[in-house]
């Protein structure tokens, strides 16, 4: 059997936050793990554990204190933005607040228009014609099942599901090939959450990309990842394809997370 290269690569990552003195907070502690395209990867844990700290390792905004990540071969790093590599722009981040990613004073098709442009002008390439630009604004909102009659509205006009999903669009108008994303759904609404984990798991069958999906919540985890991994003060407990997991926990930890969930949510058929 012939396995697809990783699109990130993640061996032996290490965060640790420097306090005042001597004091040092190791919030990862030697953590692995591949994504592949077309797959999902799970990371959960309880509030603390160091997952939101792995996730902004992981595409460049936290610097790490050991081990590697690597996306498509090339070391992940934090760099200020102009010298960011352009390599670097097909691995994209979405955060639990959509609001963290929208700009409040542009409308819809505005902002999504200007990230399309931004890339272009960052991956030295032509500028699109207006034309292009409205083109790749619809499908990218055709791809998150966004109504066109709201590409004009601003964020604020949007509930909550809806900001998501326009966050979701951005990072989709770039090329992107992996998403890293932390809590994405827990802001939501309970029917929102699972329109949205829908979408993000027919988002990575369609479009063949990443994702690694950062919860605390091992249900809506376990519904759309194809393998997780359990985090436990900054390490891996656990790590398992996401039925194994959900049907036969190894971990007393792992049990007590899904212990944790009152109301099972089977696993997508
Ligand atoms: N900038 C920072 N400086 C110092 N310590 C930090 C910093 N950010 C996080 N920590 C600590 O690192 C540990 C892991 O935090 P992290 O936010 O990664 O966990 P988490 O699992 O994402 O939690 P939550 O779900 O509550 O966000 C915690 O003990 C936290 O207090």
């Amino acid at each position: 059997m012939t396995e697809s290269t990783p699109l990130l690569r993640v061996r032996d990552a290490e965060v640790t936050y420097k306090g005042r003195g001597r004091s040092a907070k190791l919030a990862v502690r030697g953590v692995s793990l591949d994504v592949h395209p077309g797959e999902i990867v799970g990371i959960v844990g309880e509030s603390g554990c160091g997952k939101s700290s792995l996730a902004r390792a992981m595409v460049g905004l936290q610097a790490t204190s050991g081990g590697s990540i690597e996306f498509l071969g090339e070391r992940v790093r934090p760099l200020p933005i102009r010298r960011r590599a352009a390599s670097m722009i097909p691995l994209q981040m979405v955060f639990q607040d959509p609001n963290a990613s929208l700009n409040p004073r542009r409308r819809v098709d505005e902002q999504i228009g200007e990230v399309i442009r931004g890339s272009r002008k960052a991956m030295r390439q032509a500028v699109p014609s207006k034309a292009e630009v409205d083109a790749l604004v619809a499908d990218a909102l055709d791809r998150v099942g966004l109504d066109p009659a709201l590409r004009r509205r601003y964020p604020h006009a949007l509930s909550g599901g809806q900001r998501q999903r326009v966050a979701i669009a951005k990072v989709l108008a770039v090329d992107t090939k992996m998403i890293i994303a932390d809590e994405p759904i827990a802001s939501l609404d309970a029917s929102s959450q699972k329109r949205v984990g829908a979408l993000l798991r027919n988002l990575v069958d369609t479009m063949g990309i990443g994702m690694a999906i950062i919860s605390h919540d091992l249900a809506v985890v376990a519904s759309i990842a194809d393998t997780m991994a359990v985090m436990r003060a900054g390490e891996f407990v656990e790590k398992g394809t996401a039925e194994q997991l959900w049907t036969h926990a190894r971990q007393p930890y792992t049990r007590e997370l899904l212990g944790a969930v009152p109301s099972l949510v089977s696993r997508a058929a």
